[in-house]
């Protein structure tokens, strides 16, 4: 038996490179066990995964843990948004799921605004322009090249739905990922029939939208699953509101995260309605709102210019006037699905350093630029901006948002914020406590803070200047495409 003091409750983080597992004294919030294990994701024309991986991924995870994650009395999965998991009358995935950062469906998502309304009716409608990332894109997308695939699901799920389901055997999500789809109208809070019904999707595929602080089942009576029958299975969410939760944040505090994905968000009382499509208009996992904006390149596209340059992620060097749009993935903010990577204003006297701190620049600039977007008008401007993910942990990751943002900048010492949040749900489960204010209470937040140094405004104005100018060349593909 553990020496914790209150009961253990299992949070996990099923992100695009791995699955991470934390087991959680749901008293003080001390980690009691840790477990890891990666995914693959294709390379190439998409970004695919087999779901399968993901609960192998679950299940290493959890056997590093050890006998811990069996006496668990609650779990929760929070898992990356968006991705579409079709599967067949048997649960088993028809193909591999689509990703949020998967941007063949860029033309689809053209299309579909147009065809119902355009940009202000789906911001009022859903909270959000749908761009490439969005479910409902990728399904259209998968009806339109692979027509065989579509007739074959009876279910459609996201990533963290295909994990819960698999440990209840019930088809369930929750507000905060249901409003990544497109389709789920933050505005009545419900499955959106019309946008449903235009793309073909039976609604009945879809699983039950769990309400925050319900259980979404129990542990299934089966011997090969990682926990003991009868654990209380919590509703789960997207990774952007598990760490929210995790955070225990409060309206008027930003969060910058620093993953595959870049995201900048801070919850809100006010339902979003961004009609440029640059903030999403996410639900969080409580009842409020999650005003967002995500970039596709973010750690895994400065780290691919550092191993191109030669260096280690932390060599980076200052001056120069060198810019670097890092946009290996296509990109999301802005919205340049098509686009790859720029450079510009390279000289003789270039370093290889200075060229590596342009690839962090060019990968803040839009996020810190949809930074005031998220936050409320009257949001305190010196509340220091949270900074998670894996690349938080970085110096030239941290020195970047500080000269880049101005503000204050703090770095929570708790590593997996996102399998915290999901924890802090699942001890929300048996305490009857708001997951926030259990993550407050676990003190999760807490860590040094850098003080707020001058903005770099002429970097920022750099590249701005580039991406105006550019402009033609990043909203076509290259040559061989
Ligand atoms: N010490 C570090 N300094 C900078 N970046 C780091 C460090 N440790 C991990 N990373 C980056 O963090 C990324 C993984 O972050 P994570 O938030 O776990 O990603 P995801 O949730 O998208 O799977 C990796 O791409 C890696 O580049
Ligand atoms: O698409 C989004 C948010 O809208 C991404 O933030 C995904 O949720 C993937 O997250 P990470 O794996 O990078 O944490």
């Amino acid at each position: 038996m553990s020496a914790a003091e209150g009961p253990l409750v299992v949070g996990v983080d099923t992100s695009t490179q791995s699955t991470k597992a934390l087991v959680v004294d749901a008293a003080t919030g001390q980690v009691v066990a840790s477990g890891q294990a990666p995914h693959t994701v294709t390379s190439g024309a998409g970004r695919e995964s087999d779901p399968r991986q993901w609960w192998d991924a679950l299940c290493e995870a959890l056997r590093q843990c050890g006998d811990a994650a069996h006496e668990a009395a609650a779990v929760s999965i929070g898992g990356q948004q968006h991705g579409l998991v079709t599967l067949d009358e048997r649960g088993e995935p028809v193909r591999p799921a689509l990703l949020w950062n998967d941007v063949r469906s860029a033309q689809q998502a053209v299309r579909l605004v147009e065809e119902l309304g355009g940009p202000k009716a789906w911001a009022e409608r859903t909270g959000s322009v749908p761009g490439a990332s969005f479910t409902v894109t990728k399904w259209a997308w998968l009806a339109e090249h692979e027509p065989e695939a579509v007739r074959a699901t009876r279910a459609v799920r996201l990533p963290h739905d295909y994990l819960t389901e698999r440990l209840t055997g019930q088809g369930t999500t929750d507000r905060g990922d249901a409003s990544g789809t497109g389709w789920w109208a933050s505005g009545t809070e419900a499955y959106d029939e019309e946008t449903l019904a235009h793309v073909g999707l039976d609604p009945a595929l879809l699983p039950r939208v769990v309400r925050p602080g319900e259980v979404a089942g129990t542990v299934r009576d089966s011997h090969d699953l990682p926990f003991s029958k009868g654990t209380l299975v919590a509703p789960g969410t997207g990774d952007n509101a598990a760490a929210a939760l995790g955070l225990g944040l409060r309206p008027g505090t930003p969060v910058l995260s620093l993953g595959t994905s870049g995201t900048v968000y801070a919850v809100s009382r006010r339902r979003p309605t961004d009609p440029t499509g640059t903030v999403a208009g996410f639900a969080d996992a409580r009842g409020d709102w999650l005003p967002l904006a995500c970039t596709l390149n973010c750690t895994l596209a400065v780290d691919r210019v550092a191993a191109l340059l030669g260096l280690d992620r932390e060599a980076v060097e200052p001056g120069g006037s060198v810019t670097l749009l890092p946009y290996l993935d296509g990109e999301r903010t802005p919205n340049l699905p098509h686009a790859s990577g720029v450079l510009h204003g390279l000289r003789h006297d270039t370093t290889a350093g200075q060229l590596l701190q342009a690839a962090y620049d060019g990968a803040v600039h839009a996020l810190l630029g949809a930074l005031d977007l998220v936050l409320d008008e009257d949001a305190d401007r010196d509340t220091p901006l949270l900074l998670i993910g894996g690349g938080a942990r970085g110096t030239a990751w941290q020195q970047t948002v500080r000269r880049l943002s101005g503000r204050p900048v703090q770095v929570p010492e708790a590593r997996e914020l996102v399998a915290l949040g999901a924890a802090a749900q699942a001890a929300g489960l048996l305490t009857g406590e708001d997951p926030a204010a259990v993550a407050r209470r676990w003190n999760t937040a807490a860590g040094p803070v850098l003080e707020a140094v001058e903005r770099d405004r002429a970097t920022l104005d750099r590249i701005t200047g580039v991406l105006s100018d550019a402009a033609p060349l990043l909203e076509r593909g290259t040559d061989t495409e």
